[in-house]
C-alpha cells in the first residue's frame, strides 16, 4: 500500500479549559483513493484539516505526527504537496486576477495555456482568467478553487465542505468536480457533514462523533439495515437517509 498521507495519534487539545477538541486521531490515506470524514457540526472535522496543515490557532495544541510519503509534513509543503480546497470563497486573493491565482501553485512549463485548458474544462470559460473574485458568482467561485486544486502539483486534496448549504443540483455540480479532482490523479480527503454526497465520492467513510473516530467503515458496508456497522451512531446515520427511511416503511 503506497500512503500518501498518515495521520498517527493526533490530538488537539484546548489549553485553557484542558479539554481534547480531537483525540486518538488515526488514519491514512492511499493513493488514488477518496477518503471521507462525516460528522455532525462541532464535532471536529475543520480542526483536524487545520491540524494536518499545521493551521491550528495558537490556543489550540497539537500532538501526534503528520506524514506525507512517510516524511514528517511540514508547512513548506502546503500547496505543493497537500493542498486545501477551503470552505469559504473568501480564501480567493481579492486582488489577483483568477488566472494568475490558478497559475500560482502550477509547475512553471507551458503553465499559462494548462491554466486556461483547465477552466475551459470546468466549464468556467477561458474569459475568467482575466477576472477578480468579487467579478464572479458564488458557484464560479467554487470551481476557481477546484481548479486552483487540480491545477496545483499537490498530490493529496483536503476539500473542507465542499458541498455547504448548495441545493440538490449546485451540490451534484461540486461531487462531479471533486471526482474530476480525483481523475486528474489525487487523492482526496473529503470532510463533510454531508453523509450522502460522502456516499456517492468514498471508498473509505471515517465516522467522527466528539472528536474521536468511531469507525471507519469501507462503503461497500452500508448495506440492508446497517448490520456490518459497529456502532450505533453510524448505523443510525445510514438509516436515517432518505432513501432506508422510504424502504423501511
Ligand atoms: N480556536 C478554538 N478555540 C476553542 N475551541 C475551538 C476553536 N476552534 C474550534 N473550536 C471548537 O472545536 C469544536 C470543533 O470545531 P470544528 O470547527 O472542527 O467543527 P466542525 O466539525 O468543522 O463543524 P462544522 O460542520 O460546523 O464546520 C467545536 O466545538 C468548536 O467550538
Ligand atoms: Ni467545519
Amino acid at each position: 500500500m503506497n500512503n500518501l498521507l498518515t495521520i498517527k495519534k493526533l490530538n488537539v487539545l484546548h489549553q485553557q479549559s484542558q479539554h481534547y477538541l480531537l483525540q486518538d486521531i488515526n488514519l491514512s490515506l492511499t493513493s488514488g483513493e477518496v477518503l471521507a470524514l462525516v460528522g455532525e457540526s462541532g464535532s471536529g472535522k475543520s480542526l483536524l484539516a487545520q491540524a494536518i496543515l499545521h493551521l491550528l490557532p495558537d490556543n489550540l495544541e497539537q500532538k501526534g505526527e503528520i506524514y506525507y510519503r512517510d516524511q514528517p509534513f511540514s508547512k513548506s509543503q502546503r500547496g505543493k504537496n497537500v493542498i486545501l480546497i477551503p470552505q469559504s470563497i473568501d480564501a480567493l486573493d481579492p486582488l489577483m486576477k483568477i488566472g494568475k491565482q490558478i497559475e500560482g501553485l502550477m509547475k512553471k512549463a507551458g503553465r499559462h495555456q494548462q491554466m486556461l485548458a483547465l477552466l475551459t474544462r470546468l466549464g468556467l470559460g477561458a474569459e475568467i482568467a482575466e477576472r477578480y473574485p468579487f467579478q464572479l458568482s458564488g458557484g464560479q467561485a467554487r470551481r476557481v478553487l477546484v481548479a486552483i486544486a487540480i491545477g496545483s502539483a499537490a498530490d493529496v486534496v483536503i476539500a473542507d465542505e465542499p458541498t455547504p448549504g448548495l441545493d440538490q443540483k449546485a451540490k451534484q455540480d461540486m461531487i462531479a468536480l471533486l471526482k474530476e479532482v480525483q481523475q486528474a490523479g489525487k487523492t482526496i480527503l473529503l470532510i463533510t457533514h454531508d453523509f450522502e454526497a460522502a456516499l456517492q465520492l468514498a471508498e473509505q467513510i471515517a465516522v467522527l462523533k466528539d472528536g474521536r473516530i468511531l469507525e471507519v467503515v469501507n462503503r461497500a458496508e452500508f448495506t440492508g439495515e446497517g448490520e456490518r456497522l459497529q456502532h450505533h451512531f453510524t448505523k443510525k446515520m445510514w438509516q436515517s437517509l432518505p432513501q432506508n427511511l422510504f424502504t423501511r416503511s
